[in-house]
C-alpha cells in the first residue's frame, strides 16, 4: 500500500494534522508509529485503516485490512461469538469459516466461556478481545493496532504478540501505536514519528527507550488552575501505602496517565505501585467546549487525575482506571524522561 502526499484536517480551514506523508507499507512490514499525545498518530492509523479518507493526497494498493481502534463500540445487539461470526462474514469468510475462526480466536483469548454472552454484558477486558479477535479472523492482509494491547490481560497481550508476529510471518503488514515503549520491542522493521504534520523515520537506536521523542509529556497543556487541589501528589488511598511515598514506583522507566472521570468520582482504589500526581477538578475546555469529546465527564466539569506507575505496572494501571464503574476516560499516556531537566525530581517530589 501507497500514501501519497496525504494530508488531513478536520472542518473547512482546520489546521492540518498531517501533510505531504509519503509511506509505502510493503507486505510482510511491521511498523510502529509513535509520537506526542495529539501529534496525529490515530489520524494516521485511520487513514491507513480505511474508515477515514484523506482530505489531500492518495492512497493506493490498499490490501484487506483490518482495525482495532482505540476504543471499541461495544453495545451492538450480537453475543461475542454472534458478533465475531458477523465481521468473519464481512471480511469475506464463508459462513462455516467465520464461526469456526470465530470459536478459534476466542479459545485463544481465553473468552470461549463467553461466547454466548451478549456483548454489552462484557466485561472491558473481555470486550477488548473481542475488538482485537474481529481484527485478526480473517487473517488481514495490512492489520492496523491503535493501542489494542490496552485493556487486556497478560496472558491475552501474549496471545496478540503472537499474533502479530504471525501475522507478518505470513506476509501480512502491521502497523501499531502502543504507549509502552518495550511492546514487540526490537521487532518493528521501522519505528516511524508523526510531529508537526510529518512522518519521519525514528533513529534505530531510540527503539523503545523511555523519554524518547515518541514519548514525551503531553505538549503545550496549560498549567491547571487545580493545581492545589487537595490530594494533589498524594499516594493512592489503600493502594501502595507508604512504601510509595517513600520509594516512588519503583526503579526503572515511568509512565504518566492522566485520566478524567466523573464529577465527583474518587480515585480507584487498587492502583497498586502508582503515585497520584494530581487529583481535582479538570481544567475547563480550552477551546469552549463543542469539540464533542466530553468523555465521561459528561456535561459537568469532571475530576482530572494524574498517575505515575512503573512501564511494567501500566498495563495494570490502565485496566484498573479502564474497568472502574463508572469508567475513568483516558487522556495521555506518556513516557516520563528522568534525564530530562524539566521534570521535576522525583523522590524529593514524592516525600513534599
Ligand atoms: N474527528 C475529529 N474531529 C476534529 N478534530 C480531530 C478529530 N480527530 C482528531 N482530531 C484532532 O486531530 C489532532 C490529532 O488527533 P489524533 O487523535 O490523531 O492524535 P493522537 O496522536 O492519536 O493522540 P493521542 O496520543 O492522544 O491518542 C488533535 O488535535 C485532535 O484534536
Amino acid at each position: 500500500m501507497r500514501l501519497r502526499g496525504v494530508g488531513r484536517r478536520y472542518g473547512l480551514g482546520g489546521p492540518w494534522v498531517l501533510r505531504g506523508v509519503d509511506l509505502e507499507v510493503p507486505p510482510g512490514s511491521l511498523t510502529r508509529v509513535q509520537g506526542r499525545n495529539g501529534s496525529g498518530k490515530s489520524t494516521l492509523l485511520r487513514l491507513l485503516a480505511g474508515i477515514d479518507a484523506p482530505s489531500a493526497g492518495r492512497i493506493t494498493g490498499r490490501p484487506a485490512t483490518a482495525y482495532v481502534p482505540e476504543r471499541f463500540p461495544a453495545e451492538l445487539p450480537f453475543s461475542a461469538l454472534g458478533y465475531l461470526t458477523h465481521l468473519g462474514r464481512i471480511h469475506g469468510l464463508s459462513r462455516a469459516a467465520a464461526a469456526r475462526g470465530a470459536g478459534e480466536w476466542l479459545e485463544r483469548f481465553g473468552a470461549d466461556g463467553h461466547a454466548g454472552t451478549p456483548l454489552a454484558e462484557l466485561s472491558k477486558g473481555t470486550s477488548q478481545k473481542i475488538a482485537v479477535a474481529q481484527a485478526l479472523l480473517a487473517a488481514p492482509g495490512l492489520l492496523v493496532l491503535d493501542e489494542a494491547w490496552t485493556g487486556l490481560d497478560q496472558a491475552a497481550r501474549g496471545v496478540l504478540d503472537t499474533a502479530v508476529a504471525e501475522r507478518v510471518a505470513d506476509g501480512g503488514a502491521v502497523v501499531f501505536v502502543d504507549h509502552d515503549p518495550r511492546r514487540l520491542a526490537g521487532a518493528p522493521d521501522r519505528v516511524l514519528r508523526v510531529t508537526e504534520t510529518r512522518l519521519e523515520p525514528v533513529d534505530a537506536d531510540a527503539h523503545g527507550e523511555p523519554g524518547e521523542a515518541g514519548y514525551p509529556r503531553p505538549s503545550g497543556g496549560a498549567p491547571d488552575p487545580a493545581a492545589g487541589a487537595p490530594g494533589r501528589e498524594a499516594v493512592v488511598p489503600g493502594a501502595a501505602g507508604p512504601s510509595v511515598a517513600q520509594d516512588g514506583p519503583g526503579a526503572g522507566p515511568l509512565v504518566r496517565v492522566e485520566a478524567e472521570g466523573r464529577p465527583g468520582a474518587g480515585p480507584p482504589g487498587e492502583l497498586s505501585g502508582a503515585v497520584v500526581r494530581e487529583y481535582g477538578p479538570a481544567p475547563a475546555p480550552a477551546h469552549g467546549g463543542g469539540g464533542g469529546d466530553d468523555g465521561p465527564a459528561g456535561r459537568g466539569r469532571g475530576v482530572r487525575l494524574t498517575v505515575e506507575v512503573g512501564v511494567a505496572d501500566s498495563d495494570g494501571l490502565l485496566r484498573t482506571l479502564l474497568t472502574a464503574d463508572p469508567p475513568w476516560h483516558i487522556r495521555a499516556v506518556t513516557a516520563i524522561d528522568d534525564n530530562d531537566p524539566q521534570e521535576p525530581a522525583r523522590g524529593a517530589k514524592e516525600k513534599a
